[in-house]
């Protein structure tokens, strides 16, 4: 073999390999899994958890019954670092996921229990207010006030959202209630309370810009997902 034969093949070689770390450290991390439109049956695969390099996935519009796999849940709500996440989109409507899921559907008496009798405000927003409760562990209950200022079907509209797109930013419903004039949204208990007071508690110290860039971000990107999906 002439050398110049013998410095093309080493070439040739070199430029595979280094196509090859290219690919895989900048492209293939953001494999898309859409499922979507597909007419898929039987409950959500275990093994897509398993995944790592898939950042979004969606089973929308699917037939799939039961829950999403609590390995899948995990990847969504990962909140390291942002390639061993994944975002998951299931379209699936609240009535359409209470056969599977009875135990995501409580009485209002069971929400008394729950918050302790409602003893504990934790906010106010345009739905209702905010209770403090337990459910293995420490959730809150939204209730709907007799006349929010946002309307039932606004109301209706976060129910669907919420069970139907999973992400580490949006807190985890647990739950809801529909009980004669009793409606109520259970979520997951976000101890640090709302960004804002976060912002207003002088004792917390200045947020630096490195922070606040980060918070616009997943922000945005929250946003632009839900965007894309609608
Ligand atoms: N999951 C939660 N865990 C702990 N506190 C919460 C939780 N969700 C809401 N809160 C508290 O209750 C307040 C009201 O929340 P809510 O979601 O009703 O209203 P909002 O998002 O602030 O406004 P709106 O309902 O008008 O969109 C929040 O500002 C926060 O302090």
């Amino acid at each position: 073999m002439s050398p110049l034969s013998m410095f093309m093949c080493q070439f040739w070689v070199l430029l595979f390999m280094a196509m090859k770390k290219f690919l895989k450290a900048h492209l293939l991390l953001y494999i898309i899994g859409d499922l979507s439109d597909n007419s898929l049956t039987a409950p959500v695969p275990k093994f897509l958890a398993n995944l790592q390099l898939l950042t979004v996935l969606n089973l929308s519009r699917n037939m799939f019954n039961g829950s999403i796999p609590a390995e899948l849940m995990e990847r969504a709500n990962q909140v390291s670092s942002s390639d061993q996440k994944t975002d998951v989109v299931d379209s699936r409507k609240t009535n359409q996921l209470q056969g599977s899921s009875k135990n995501r559907q409580f009485t209002h008496a069971q929400l008394k229990r729950m918050t302790n009798n409602f003893g504990r405000v934790v906010g106010k927003g345009g739905f209702g207010t905010l209770y403090h409760g337990y459910d293995e562990t420490q959730v809150a209950v939204k209730m709907l006030s007799p006349s929010p200022v946002q309307g039932y079907k606004q109301f209706q509209a976060e129910v669907e959202l919420l069970f139907r797109v999973h992400h580490r930013n949006l807190a985890t419903i647990v739950g809801y209630c529909d009980d004669g004039s009793n409606m109520g949204l259970i979520y997951e208990f976000m101890a640090k309370g709302n960004l804002a007071e976060y912002l207003k508690d002088s004792s917390r110290g200045v947020l630096n810009w490195k922070g606040r860039l980060g918070i616009a971000l997943e922000a945005a990107h929250k946003v632009s997902k839900h965007t894309a999906d609608k």
